[in-house]
């Protein structure tokens, strides 16, 4: 079958055609381990054709080129090859695959602490990778290390298969679980001889022609049925795979199985025999193997030659079998030792990530405080500015608003001078400070002549225009020194700082002509003249009193009045003329 096949894909691709070179790479994938025959062929056909493959390919050529190494027992050869692959393919399936060859091969030459380290390794990448061949390779070596009786991590073994029996579907990856799935609860003691598992995995293997497997499950059945006390149908089922196991040529599955038989052989009291299938499985491996087939050997030899009396040859294979026991032992203490170890190490670089992670946890949740308490005192400082920023504003509106009412308290609203109570507080301090300053003042006391006729004949607003202009054209001719005031109705109080009588009347005369002589222009258009009768009392001749100057300027004023108005009249204390007539007396009432 083997031959035709590879004559049939050599006859038939042509030496630039690919796509059988492919074919190729897979069925040398499908042929190994169990047709090692049609394995080697093809991987022969695929190196006369090297030149025809990709660089991928190569790789895949290179795995398959460590197979044979590996299972003959030339560890070195593959190893770097190996390490090549994983290092260098840049193919994550074929990077698993390379992994699990090395596991086996670090596990036969004994560096278990590797061994273990890669499996673990292994089972962090494995989920990066979809290719069922790379679950299966990967897989498989990982639950066998797991499977070990030193190890003795029988249920996470059978968690694994039973991972990798709903992950692979095909009839080969259904055959590795099953019968990994079997040797876990089997090694567990979780299942007997007759258990159907056995039955069913074995008959899986060999439809899927997964001849090595099918053995390697049907001998652990033998040896379980040797330890249930059922020695001859264990002999009955080794003496039906013997053919198969010899023909096939696995020495550890051939030396198995010949050992097996000598323990089976013995325990039916058959020493002869026993001893002839014990030193046979010891002549396929050779005394110094490692497999542990040889000291099941010497302890079958040691005990049939003391059945026989054999008490020197007893003695001879005892010491055998004492050495071989001990190496055995000291073989399982290392690879529980080696898995402790990479154990540990995996568990302690999970608590430091764990402990790195929980760092950065606080790391991001300071960081996230710090932009909170950032973001905080960003809220408050625009609180604090917009607190600020109200209390300014409130402030300057209280500020306005008081000046606004401030002014109001001490004006006239309507012309604008200060009112009668404003003028008289301020008239008097003013007053106070020029006598202490022996300073020179002067009253004047103002009064429109026949006001109550513009009211009549234009109106009360044309009275109110009247005042304000009259206001407005007293203040045009004073200093800011100097205090005007409403006194009430059309009656103003003048008060003039730093000047004399004289220089009082001057001031008075021009205030009586400037309003005699400025025309009003009412709203409606009509002009109207206003005088003004003006008394004026000096602090020289009537004391710096305001009530005292009021009483003289208002005498003034009377008289002002009574003489005829549009003039001013000096206190008659006062040494200056005490009437002052204007150039008109009679001023029209209209222009
Ligand atoms: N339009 C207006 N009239 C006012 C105001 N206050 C007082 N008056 C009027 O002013 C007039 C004053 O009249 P009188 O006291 O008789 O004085 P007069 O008409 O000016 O006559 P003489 O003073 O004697 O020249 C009254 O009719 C008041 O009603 C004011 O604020 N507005």
């Amino acid at each position: 079958m083997a031959v035709f096949l590879l004559c049939t894909a050599k006859a038939g691709v042509p030496s630039t055609d690919a796509a059988p070179v492919t074919a190729w790479l897979t069925q040398a994938d499908d042929a190994w381990p169990d047709d090692a025959f049609r394995f080697r062929h093809i991987l022969a056909q695929l190196h006369q054709h090297e030149d025809q493959l990709s660089a991928a390919q190569r790789w895949h050529l290179r795995l398959l080129d460590t197979r044979l190494p590996v299972d003959e027992g030339d560890y070195v050869k593959a190893e770097a090859a190996l390490y090549d692959i994983i290092d260098h393919s840049g193919d994550e399936s074929l990077s698993i695959r390379a992994m699990a060859a090395l596991i086996r091969d670090k596990f036969f030459s004994r560096d278990y602490v590797s061994a273990y380290a890669l499996a673990n390794t292994l089972m962090a990448e494995l989920p990066k990778v979809a290719d069922p061949q790379a679950h299966l390779e990967g897989m498989n070596q990982v639950i066998q290390m797991l499977n070990q009786e030193a190890v003795g991590q029988y249920d996470l073994a059978l968690d694994y298969a039973q991972q990798m029996k709903t992950s692979l579907t095909s009839s080969r990856g259904q055959c590795y679980a099953d019968v990994l799935e079997t040797q876990s609860l089997l090694y567990a003691g979780k299942v007997i001889s007759t258990d159907p598992a056995f039955q069913v995995a074995t008959s899986i293997c060999l439809t899927a022609g997964a001849h090595r497997q099918a053995n390697a499950l049907r001998l652990d059945l033998a040896s379980e049925m040797i330890d249930e006390g059922h020695a001859d149908q264990a002999i009955a089922l080794l003496h039906s795979i013997a053919p198969e196991i010899q023909g096939i040529g696995y020495t550890p599955h051939v030396a198995s199985l010949l050992v097996t038989l000598a323990q089976a052989y013995l325990r039916l009291g058959d020493a002869p025999k026993a001893r002839k299938f014990a030193q046979d499985s010891i002549a396929i491996t050779g005394p110094d193997s490692s497999l542990w087939t040889v000291q099941a050997a010497y302890e079958v030899l040691y005990k049939a030659e003391k059945k026989e009396g054999h008490d020197t040859a007893a003695l001879n294979y005892y010491e055998k079998y004492g050495a071989q026991k001990t190496a055995a032992m000291d073989n399982a203490r290392a690879i529980a030792l080696a898995y402790q170890t990479v154990r540990q190490q995996v568990l302690s670089e999970k608590m430091k990530a764990e402990a790195l992670g929980k760092e950065n946890k606080i790391l991001q949740l300071s960081q996230a405080l710090a932009n909170q308490a950032q973001k905080s005192s960003q809220l408050f400082n625009a609180l604090l500015l917009a607190v600020i920023a109200f209390f300014v504003l409130a402030m300057l509106w209280l500020w306005r608003s008081w000046r606004r009412f401030r002014w109001m308290a001490r004006h006239d609203g309507l012309t604008r001078a200060y009112n009668r109570e404003h003028f008289f507080v301020e008239a008097g301090r003013t007053l106070r400070h020029l006598h202490k300053a022996r300073v020179d003042a002067c009253l004047i006391v103002l009064d429109l002549d026949h006001f109550k006729r513009i009211n009549d004949t234009h109106g009360h607003a044309a009275g109110d225009q009247v005042l304000r202009s009259a206001a407005a054209i007293i203040g045009r001719e004073l200093r800011p020194t100097d205090l005007l005031g409403r006194l009430g109705g059309e009656e103003f109080g003048i008060l003039i700082s730093g000047c004399s009588c004289d220089q009082g009347l001057e001031v008075a005369n021009r205030i009586r002509n400037a309003l005699a002589t400025t025309p009003v222009t009412l709203d409606s258009q009509v002009t109207v003249m206003v005088s003004a009768s003006l008394g004026l009392a000096c602090a020289t001749s009537s004391g710096y009193m305001l009530r005292l100057l009021l009483i003289d300027a208002d005498a003034a004023l009377y008289r002002a009045k009574e003489g005829g108005r549009n003039q001013v009249v000096v206190d008659s204390r006062a040494e200056v003329p005490s009437v002052v007539p204007s150039d008109d007396r009679q001023l029209p009432l209209d222009a």
